[in-house]
Order: C-alpha cells, then structure tokens, then sequence
C-alpha cells in the first residue's frame, strides 16, 4: 500500500498504491509509517520523495472508513513523524493532493506539483474539517484570510494558484516524479528548521476580531445551516490565537463534534452518490459497463428560447461542435448575441478563451444534416415537437441520436414519430441549462442502451450530473414535485400562509420555499399543464365540486391567481407582491391574506394553527412517498438516483443527504407512521397513502439505504 524503493542512488522513493486515488486507507498509512522509519533509519538514503501511483498524489482520507472504528495508525502523529524527520521529505505532487493528501503534504519539507494538478482541503464538502492538521498548517503557510477561504468553501485550485498563494514550491510541466528526485537531492544537508510548517508564527492580521466575524457572516448566510463551515472558520480562528500544539487539540475537539454528525454522513452519502448515478442501468438490464457510447463530435440544437442557448452553450463549452438553429431569424439574431455573451463570460470566469467559432447558426433545419445528435428544445408542446422529430428524422444522417429536452412530455410518443425508436432520449436539462448540474436522461423502453450511453456521456462531458430515468409523466424530478406542491397548497387552505410553507422550507435548508419558487418560475407554467390535464374548471367556483378533480381531493389556488395575471416575479404580484415586475424581493402580500380568508370562508374551511413541523411533515413526506413509488415502478434505479436529482436539480439541502436519504435518517417507520396519520385525515388525497415498497422496507426492519435495492429487486421479481 506504499512501496519504498531508492531511486537515484541516495533518494527514497516512497509510492502510495491504493487504486483509483491512492486514499490514505489503514493500510495506506501503516505504509507510510513504515517506509518513512525504514527510509529515515536507512545510511544510504539522505532524502525522500513521497509520490502516488497512476499520476494521482492522494485523494485524502479513506472516506469509506468513516462509518466504521477507525483502524490503523492514525493521520495526525503520522504527517507529525514526517515532518519531524532529519532528512528532507518531498512531495510529488501529480493529479490531486486533496485533503488529507494535502495534509500530507503539508508535513512535508517541500512540494512540487504538475502543472495540470491541483490542490484542495474538501473536507468540508464532506461535513467534516481537514483534521489532520491541515486548519492549522494552512493558515500557518499562506495566512488567515487565503487559508479561511479555501477551508470555508473546499475548492481546488490549479497548480498555478497553488504556488501565488505559497502551497507548493515549484510548478513542472516535465515528469514531477523525476524533476521531484532531483530537487530533493538538490536541498539535501539544508537546515530543515525553517521548513517544518507547524512551528511557523501565524501571520498576523491586523483586524483578526473583523477577519473571522466577515468570515462567519459570509459562511452563515451561504451554509444556510450547514455545520461544518462554521466549525472550520473556528479551527482557523484557533490557529490564529493559539500556539500550534493547542491548535491541533482544538482542532480534534471540533472534528470530534463534527465526525459522527447525521450532517457528515449525509454529505458523504452524497459523494458517493454522485458517483453511483454513472453506473445507471435499466430494467431491460442494459448497463453503463456493458453499453458502448457513440463518438460526439457535432451537435445540434433546435430552437434558440432560454433553453436551447443555454443547451447551445453547454455542449460549446465542452468543446463540441454546435449548429444551432431557430426557424424566426429575430430569434435567432437575438439567440445568437446571447449565446456569445454567455460564451465570453463563461471564459472570462475560467480564464480560457470563448469557444464562439464552435456555434454557428441557422434558421433552416436542413443545417443539421451532419450532426451526429440533434436536441430538440422548442416550445413544451407535444404536436410541435412531433412535427419537428418528423421533420428530423427525414434531414439528419442514418444514425443520428435524436434527443428532447422535454421536462414531462412522453419521450416514448416523440420517439414512435420517427423511424428509429431506438435512437431516441429525453434529455432534461435544468434552466439555466449552461450552469445547473443536473440531467435526467429519459429513456423509453425502444431506447437503445448505445443511445442513453451516449447521452449520459455527453451529459459528463458538458460537466452534468447525469441520471438515467424512466419515462412517465414528469420523469422523476418533476413527479415528485407535484405531490409536495399539492401539500403546500392544501396547507394555505388550512390555514398557512406562503410565508409560514416557505420559511419552513427554508430553515429545513432548501434555498427556496415552494412559494417563493413558483413565483421564480411563473405560475403560470403549471397552470398550462393542469389546463392541459383538464384540472382547470373555472366555473366551478363553490361548493364541494370545486376542491375536487377526478375525484381527489384539488386546491384551485394557483389557477384563481393566475386568472388574475398573478403569475409571480415576472408579473410583479404572485403568491407574494413585488416593487416591480422582474423584481426579486419578495414581499408579503396584505391582498394575498384577504384572498385565502375570503377563499376559506366560501368554501367553509376552519382555519387551523399549522406549525413547521407539520409543513415539513406533509409536503417532504407526501414527496418522498412518490420516491418510493418510483422506485417500486423502476423509474429510478436505486435511492442514490433520486437523491442526486434533487440535490443537483431541485434545491434539495445536501447536508440532508436527498429526499430518500433523508427518510431513512428520520426513520422509514416514522415516516410511515406520519403518512398514514395524514391519509387517515385526508383520505381524499391518495398522495398520502403510504406506497406498499415504503410498508415493505418497514416491515423488512427497515434496513440501511445501501440495502435498499435488495429489496426492490424482490419486488420486481414478484411482479
Ligand atoms: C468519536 C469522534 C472521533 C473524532 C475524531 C476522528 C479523527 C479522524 C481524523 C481524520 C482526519 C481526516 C482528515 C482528512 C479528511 C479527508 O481527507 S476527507 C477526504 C477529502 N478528499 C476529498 O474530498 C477528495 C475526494 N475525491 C475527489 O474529489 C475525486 O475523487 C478526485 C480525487 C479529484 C478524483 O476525481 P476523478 O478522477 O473524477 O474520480 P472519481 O470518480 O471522483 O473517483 C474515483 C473513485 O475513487 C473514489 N474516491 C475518491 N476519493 C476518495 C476518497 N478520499 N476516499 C475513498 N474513495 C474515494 C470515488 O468514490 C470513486 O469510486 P466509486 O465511488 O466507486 O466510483
């Protein structure tokens, strides 16, 4: 797990080898240990290097080990030992020193990276803080402020950045591993004294009270709740009042109140995860490592509206060819300055040039004759988009994967218009398209495993988060919305107000409560959709008829607003008033509290007192319930799926894990429990009926998530 050979004559080379990122597993540092002492105590060698195989450094702790005892020597003592040895210790840094790979290197007398590597303490993307000593090392080597920042926010950065700040020693573009050796021998019989960085005075600061009080404002407001960012600007604040050795105790005590928190296992969940959702299959049993994607090199778009120029700007700047077309040449005038605008930010953002020669433009649909995939993004209307698949399907090249960008309509229906079924997806981005994480790839039961590999390629190329789904209505993200909005309207009927729902919301950590983001979108989107339903009756203004569609239990509050222009942001008044329309500052409305009164009184509800915890209760169960059956249809393959799409498409805290992560947190018998409760209450709404795989995992002794996909596969066998 690390090899130590002698390289050069006199430099002990010692490997880290723990595929694929060399985490510092037990056996990882018992290597270490082991190596460093033999190399120490060996005549022959005066200097170490210390590299990872396969081009990677180290990817950090081991953090499978996380849930379970801690084994093996641990990290602390360990990168003290190195750091405190008479012989210079060097770090080659290729791929990633992440975490406690930084840590390591930290304890190191001197670092050398690749220029194309980079650096990062993520720990607390992980709800934990670098604990290894790394809150106390950085601060100690690039001071306060650049230390607070990186540990606050985890990010990586480049090789470049890495040496401005003083992290490394030295940027190579040649062999690190080779050019490493050689400096080694280079500083061997130099004093050490100045390179051991935990005996390092902190810099000072001038205004330390004001430093950590910002830091603590700005990690406050942007955790919204999240724990560990608050914890680490505490062990930096440490390492800026206390000598070092202090330091480190108050660093343990707090990666003590942080280690075994529900925050930490969530957000570790979570990383895993995102990861899981790569490995997709199908019900046909077609899987990611069975299924080969075709090569992309031009792409197309078709119709230019939000969506498409957002599309049109992902795939450009994951460097594929773009035509994209819109048939209004004012469209396509306006699409195309958008386009541009939004390439040249991007690239200013990343420092990289603008990818514009990428894009070009047409009005004629007859340009995406070479593409080897075509997204379709017109308007959400199925006989237009029927009409453009047929008219795709006689342009394009035999072979061509034609794909939706669809958010509810049947991917299987588009498909049945064209004469290759098979090469049909749905592929649902998330406005803006160019910067929201998540894809959910749509696949029918003609799409062929090539076709959703290829697109689940694609969608990593463009940076995504690529879930492959099920085709039904809504596909996965957007059906489980529909039950906890409909809690959320029942609740005003109750008596809530928007307010109470979204403040609920937004203290459990969602950045946006269900009201405030309908008033974002516009109401007027899901008015369309349930006109289309046949929902909307406006004649039906009282009695019981009126709260009843298709004999379940409907609140028309969101079609009585918007049959009076309340469409939210955009039209300055929705379920909240706003300065202006466009405007963003959502204020309470005096006329939207008289409205639910009056709307009450006609219809005689008793208003009742509804707390948070009810809020949380009715509209995250009634949710995750539809989780449950969408695992039952196999619409999503496992829980990590559905979690995925909520924390990268929908808002979802991550801290919490994801809506199914969060049921087993609070317990599937508790939730259970709650459901039924309501639909004993409510039992006109069949959204609260506790579905039979949610009974079934209970009565399984509602076994950890991991687990989970064990007993779906029973229920699909007995099907
Ligand atoms: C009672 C209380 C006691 C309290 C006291 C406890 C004291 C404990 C002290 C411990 C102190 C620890 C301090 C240090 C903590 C850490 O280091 S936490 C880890 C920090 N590191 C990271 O967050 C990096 C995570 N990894 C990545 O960002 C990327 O993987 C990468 C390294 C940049 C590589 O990216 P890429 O090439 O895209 O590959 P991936 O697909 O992401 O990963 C490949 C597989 O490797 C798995 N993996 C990656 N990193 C780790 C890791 N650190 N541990 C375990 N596994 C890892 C990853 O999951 C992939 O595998 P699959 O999931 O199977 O696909």
């Amino acid at each position: 797990m690390a090899q130590l050979t002698r390289v050069s004559g006199s430099v002990g080379l010692i490997t880290l080898q723990n595929p694929p990122v060399n985490a510092l597993s037990a056996a990882v540092r018992q290597g270490i240990v082991d190596t460093v002492k033999k190399a120490v105590s060996d005549p022959l060698v005066k200097c170490v290097v210390i590299c990872g195989q396969n081009g990677v450094f180290c990817g950090g702790a081991d953090i499978r080990e996380f849930g379970a005892p801690m084994t093996g020597p641990p990290l602390v003592p360990m990168i003290h030992a190195i750091e405190a040895t008479n012989k210079p210790v060097v770090a080659a840094i290729e791929g990633a020193a992440l975490g406690g790979g930084l840590e390591l290197a930290l304890g190191c007398h001197y670092r050398i990276i690749h220029s194309k590597a980079r650096v990062g303490l993520p720990e607390v993307t992980l709800g934990l803080l670098p604990a290894a000593g790394g809150s106390q090392r950085l601060p100690r080597l690039i001071g306060v402020p650049a230390a607070l920042e990186l540990i606050t926010t985890g990010r990586h950065v480049s090789a470049a950045e890495a040496l401005k700040l003083g992290i490394v020693d030295q940027v190579t573009d040649d062999n690190t591993v080779d050019t490493t050796v050689k400096f080694a021998l280079s500083v061997v019989g130099r004093s050490l004294e100045s390179r051991r960085i935990s005996t390092f005075p902190c810099p000072p600061v001038s205004d330390l009270d004001a430093v950590f009080d910002v830091a603590m404002q700005r990690v406050r407001q942007s955790a919204r709740g999240a724990i560990a960012p608050v914890t680490c600007v505490q062990a930096v604040r440490a390492a800026a009042t206390l000598p070092y050795t202090q330091g480190m105790k108050r660093e343990q005590e707090l990666m003590a109140t942080l280690f075994t928190s529900g925050q930490a296992r969530a957000l570790q969940y979570c990383f895993f995860a995102q990861r899981a959702v790569s490995r997709w299959s199908m019900p046909s049993g077609a899987r990611w490592d069975t299924s080969k994607p075709r090569p992309i090199s031009k792409a197309a778009v078709i119709g230019l509206g939000t969506m498409g120029r957002g599309i049109a700007v992902a795939l450009a700047q994951a460097g594929l060819s773009v035509v994209a077309v819109e048939t209004q040449e004012k469209q396509l005038m306006d699409a195309k300055q958008a386009v541009s605008g939004m390439l040249e930010r991007g690239a200013k953002r990343r420092g990289v040039a603008p990818a514009l020669g990428l894009v070009s433009y047409s009005h004629n649909i007859q340009a995406v004759a070479e593409a080897d995939l075509v997204i379709e993004a017109v308007f959400e209307d199925m006989d237009l988009k029927k009409k453009v698949f047929q008219q795709l399907s006689a342009v394009c090249k035999p072979g061509t994967l034609l794909c939706t960008n669809t958010s509810s309509l049947d991917v299987d229906h588009l498909a049945s218009q064209t004469p290759s079924p098979e090469l049909v997806v749905g592929m649902h981005f998330f406005a803006p398209a160019h910067v929201m994480k998540l894809l959910e790839v749509v696949y029918g039961p003609r799409s062929s495993p090539q076709a959703v590999a290829t697109a689940m390629q694609l969608g990593k190329k463009m940076g995504k988060v690529s879930v492959a789904v099920g085709n039904c209505r809504g596909f996965v993200g957007n059906r489980m919305l529909k039950p906890y909005m409909e809690q959320a309207f029942f609740l005003l009927e109750e008596g809530a107000t928007p307010e109470l729902v979204d403040q609920a919301l937004e203290e459990f950590g969602f950045a946006m409560g269900v009201f405030r983001m309908s008033d974002l979108s516009g109401l007027d989107v899901g008015w369309r959709v349930r006109k289309a339903d046949g929902l909307v009756d406006p004649d039906a203004t009282s009695g019981r008829s009126a709260r009843i569609r298709q004999g379940r239990r409907y609140s028309p509050l969101g079609d009585l607003l918007c049959e009076q222009g309340r469409f939210g942001q955009k039209a300055g008044r929705g379920w909240y008033q706003y300065d202006k329309p466009g405007s963003r500052v959502a204020k309470p409305d005096p006329w939207l509290h008289n409205f639910l009164e009056q709307y009450r009184a006609r219809h005689g509800l008793g208003v009742r007192h509804i707390d948070h915890q009810e809020v949380l209760e009715r509209c995250l169960y009634a949710l995750i319930n539809e989780g449950f059956r969408i695992l039952e249809d196999g619409i999503a393959a496992g829980p990590e799926d559905i979690d995925a799409i909520y924390v990268f498409g929908y808002g979802w805290p991550r801290y919490r894990g994801g809506p199914m992560f969060y049921a087993g947190m609070v317990g599937l018998a508790n939730v259970l429990e709650r459901l039924e409760h309501f639909h004993q209450v409510h039992p006109d709404v069949p959204y609260l009926q506790p579905c039979s795989l949610l009974r079934r995992l209970v009565a399984s002794g509602s076994p950890p998530i991991q687990k989970w996909r064990e007993v779906i596969r029973k229920v699909h066998s007995q099907l």
